[in-house]
C-alpha cells in the first residue's frame, strides 16, 4: 500500500474524523478499561499469561486481549493493552501489582529521579511496542488504534508515593516542599512520555490519550505547573516527530480548569469525566473535540439510568465533535449485556 492510500483509509476512521473536528452522526464510542475483569475472556487470557504485567508484555497476549472488546462490540478504537505504569518500570523503578491493592514500586526520592535516563523507554518497553504493531496489524481497516500513557503528574503520584493514594497528599507534599526538584522528576517524564508515544506512533497508532487521573489533586497554580505545562511539551514534542499527531488529553476531575488545559495544550480532544455539566462541555467544542462522560455506574446499573444517561450526554454533545466514552474506566461488576445495550443505545439501534 503507498503512502497515500494508507492516509485514505485512515482518515475514514471515524475517532481520527472526530479528532479532526468533525460532527459525527451517530457518534463514534469506545469505552476506557475496554479490555479488562468485566470479561470472561479477559479474565481467561490474563490467568494464561501469569501476572499482570506478564500480561503486557507478551505482545501476542496484548494484541488478544486487546481485540476483544473489537469483536465483542465492534467498537470505533481499540486501545493498546498496557498500563501507565510501565514507564516507571522501564525507567529502572520496577512495579508490581497486588490483588485488592494495585500498583506497588519502592518510593523514589528526588535526588535518585534527577538521574533518571528517559532515553532507555523505548527500547525496554520494545513489547509494548511490538504490541501495537501486531494490534494495528490484525483490527478491521475501520478501526481507529489509540495508544496512551500516563501524563507526568499522575505517573509521578506513583513514583513518589510509592502506591495509589486517593487525594495525592504524599506527592503534594514533596512537589511543595521542593518544587526544583520534583520539576525535574516531571522533566524526566515529559521526555520519556514523548519518547514513548512518537514510538507508538511509528508503529501504527492513529492517535494517543495522555490520562492526567489525579490532575484533580492540584490547586491552580500547580495544576498550571504540574500539569499544563507538561502536556503543552509532551503536544508540541510528539507533533515535532509526528506532524498533525492526534492527541486526547483527560485530565480529570479538573473543572472549570478544563478550558485552560484545552487552550494551552492544543490537545485535538479532551475526555470528561461525569462531574462536568454538558452544558460546560458544549462550550470546549468551540475549541477541540469532546470525549465522555456517562457515569461507568449508570452502566453497571442498566434499565432507565443507562437509557436517560446516554440520551442526555448524546443530545448535549452529538451536535459538536464527539466520542462518546464513559468518564472513567469500565468496572469489573459490570453486566457484559448492559454494554451491549449501551453501544446499541449511542448508535442509535434497537435493542
Ligand atoms: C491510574 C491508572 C493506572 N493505569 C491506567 C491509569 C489511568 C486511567 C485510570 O485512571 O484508570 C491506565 C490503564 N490501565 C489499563 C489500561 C488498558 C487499556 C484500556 O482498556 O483502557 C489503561 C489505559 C489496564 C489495567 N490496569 C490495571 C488493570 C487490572 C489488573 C488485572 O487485570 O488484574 C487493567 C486491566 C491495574 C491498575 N493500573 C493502575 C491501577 C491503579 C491499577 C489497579 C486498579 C485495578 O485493578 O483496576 C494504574
Amino acid at each position: 500500500m503507498d503512502y497515500r492510500s494508507q492516509e485514505n483509509t485512515r482518515t475514514e476512521r471515524r475517532i481520527v474524523q472526530a479528532l479532526d473536528g468533525k460532527t459525527l452522526s451517530p457518534p463514534p464510542v469506545w469505552m476506557m478499561r475496554q479490555a479488562g475483569r468485566y470479561l470472561a475472556e479477559y479474565k481467561a487470557t490474563r490467568a494464561e499469561a501469569g501476572s499482570f504485567l506478564d500480561l503486557c508484555y507478551n505482545p501476542e497476549l496484548a494484541c488478544e486481549v486487546t481485540l476483544q472488546p473489537i469483536r465483542r462490540y465492534g467498537f470505533d478504537a481499540a486501545i493498546l493493552f498496557s498500563d501507565i505504569l510501565v514507564v516507571p518500570d522501564a525507567l529502572g523503578q520496577p512495579v508490581r501489582f497486588e490483588e485488592g491493592i494495585g500498583p506497588i514500586l519502592e518510593p523514589i526520592g528526588l535526588d535518585a529521579a534527577a538521574k533518571l535516563d528517559p532515553s532507555v523507554v523505548t527500547e525496554k518497553l520494545a513489547p509494548v511496542l511490538d504490541a501495537v504493531g501486531l494490534i494495528r496489524a490484525s483490527l478491521p481497516s475501520e478501526t481507529t488504534l489509540l495508544g496512551f500513557c500516563g501524563a507526568p503528574w499522575t505517573v509521578a503520584t506513583y513514583m513518589v508515593a510509592g502506591r495509589g493514594s486517593s487525594d495525592q497528599a504524599p506527592t503534594r507534599r514533596v512537589a511543595f516542599s521542593d518544587s526544583a526538584g520534583f520539576d525535574r522528576l516531571i522533566d524526566r517524564l515529559v521526555e520519556a512520555s514523548i519518547r514513548y508515544l512518537v514510538a507508538q506512533f511509528e508503529r501504527g497508532a492513529d492517535a494517543v490519550q495522555v490520562f492526567d487521573s489525579w490532575a484533580g489533586a492540584l490547586d491552580e497554580e500547580g495544576f498550571e505547573r504540574w500539569a499544563v505545562d507538561p502536556m503543552r511539551r509532551i503536544v508540541a514534542g510528539v507533533r515535532a516527530e509526528i506532524p498533525g499527531a492526534r492527541i486526547i488529553g483527560f485530565p480529570k476531575g479538573v473543572g472549570m480548569f478544563l478550558e485552560r488545559y484545552v487552550d494551552a495544550t492544543g490537545v485535538n480532544a479532551v475526555g470528561l469525566d461525569w462531574s462536568v455539566p454538558l452544558d460546560f462541555a458544549k462550550r470546549l467544542q468551540k475549541t477541540c473535540a469532546v470525549q465522555g462522560n456517562l457515569d461507568p455506574m449508570r452502566l453497571v446499573a442498566g434499565g432507565e439510568a443507562l437509557k436517560s444517561g446516554v440520551r442526555r450526554v448524546v443530545d448535549a454533545l452529538g451536535s459538536g465533535p464527539f466520542i462518546f466514552n464513559l468518564g472513567h474506566g469500565v468496572t469489573p461488576d459490570t453486566p457484559v449485556e448492559n454494554v451491549a445495550e449501551m453501544v446499541a443505545l449511542v448508535r442509535g439501534e434497537t435493542v
